[in-house]
């Protein structure tokens, strides 16, 4: 072999072990990136589709209590999760489609401790006004107190509470609120006809909790309000009253927002770099079922449904019909 082909022949071997050199490098800081990412996958709520089952206790009487109702929701092939509070990303409430809580009240009518995080982003959310009252909508729960009527005006508070804030976020109720007395108010007899009652109403299928309705009693459901954000546009009374029967694209685009695909650590409406998100995930998630696009970290976009229509050669709004002005332009 003449030394020039040796030549050739040994560059050949360093550009491939460099080239070999160079991607498993790369491989390494790609997997190395991967396992650190924030952008990493966070895990899943484990069963979205089973009912979830909270109990808020501190001594231990709510979580005996939610334990034996678990047992009988099991001997009724009804499949819950029983879940502390505190184990739990409050985000996912608004996948959960069923909710049973038994929650007990302490000093002046505050949770226990363990549930602090949960009901702060239940009471967070039910009074920010940017968040609206959709985000349970797919919700339907029963709340049960453990409290003692001597604390008088904060008698199962927690348990009022939850259920007001609830239905304020658009979840239905299909039980009013039970408010169990451990003081001489034989808990343990009017838990076990409350967890009957909620069985009775799981076995009766769909219907009735769809209804909101149980055993010819109305439940409280959940309250209706207007969505908190609008167009920028001042055109929504009468977008309310015609309703496109063309489903647009964009719509649907905008359902079923994917809560992971935030940082929630980050920006559940926490202070980041001495500032507070504007667009939370509870609110990104909010005006994304709405059909809003959200602006960086700020604002929410949707097209006008006037405009949409006039483009499309449809008609317009009562601005172009009264004065000739072409908004959509
Ligand atoms: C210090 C203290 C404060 C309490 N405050 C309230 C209250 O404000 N409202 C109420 O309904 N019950 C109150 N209770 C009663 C508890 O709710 C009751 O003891 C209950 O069984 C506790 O449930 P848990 O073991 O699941 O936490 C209080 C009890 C204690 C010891």
């Amino acid at each position: 072999m003449s030394s020039s082909s040796i030549r050739a022949h040994l560059a050949l071997v360093a550009l491939l072990s460099a080239t070999t050199f160079y991607f498993a490098y790369k491989s390494r800081r790609l997997n190395k990136f991967l396992r650190h990412s924030e952008y990493r996958k966070k895990p899943e709520n484990p069963n979205p589709n089973k009912g979830k089952l909270f109990f808020i206790s501190q001594t231990g009487t709510s979580k005996t209590l939610a334990k034996r109702l678990h047992a009988l929701l099991t001997s009724n092939d009804l499949l819950f999760d029983l879940v502390d509070p505190q184990t739990y990303e409050p985000e996912d409430l608004s996948k959960e489609a069923l909710v049973l809580i038994v929650a007990s009240s302490w000093e002046d009518g505050k949770p226990p401790e363990a549930a602090k995080f949960f009901m702060n982003w239940i009471d967070e959310s039910a009074n920010d006004f940017r968040v609206g009252s959709l985000l349970l909508s797919n919700c339907k729960f029963a709340v049960f107190g453990v409290g003692s009527k001597s604390y008088e005006k904060t008698f199962n508070m927690v348990a009022k509470d939850l259920s007001k804030k609830m239905r304020e976020l658009g979840a239905g109720e299909v039980l009013p609120v039970v408010e169990g007395d451990v003081d001489g108010g034989e808990l343990d007899v009017v838990f076990e006809d409350w967890s009957k009652r909620v069985v009775a109403i799981l076995k009766s299928g769909g219907d009735r909790l769809e209804n909101g309705i149980v055993n010819g009693e109305a439940s409280i459901v959940g309250v209706e309000s207007d969505p908190v954000y609008h167009e920028y546009d001042d055109d929504e009374e009468e977008e309310d009253v015609v309703e496109s029967e063309m489903v647009d694209l964009e719509d649907i685009a905008g359902k079923g927002p994917s809560r992971r695909s935030v940082n929630v650590a980050e920006t559940n409406g926490k202070v980041k770099d001495g500032k507070r998100d504007m667009v939370t995930p509870v609110i990104r998630a909010s005006l994304e079922k709405q059909g809003y696009k959200i602006i960086g970290s700020h604002s929410g976009v949707k097209i006008c449904r006037w405009t949409k229509s006039q483009l499309r050669g449809r008609g317009g709004c009562y601005k172009h019909s009264f004065y000739g002005i072409e908004s959509h332009r």
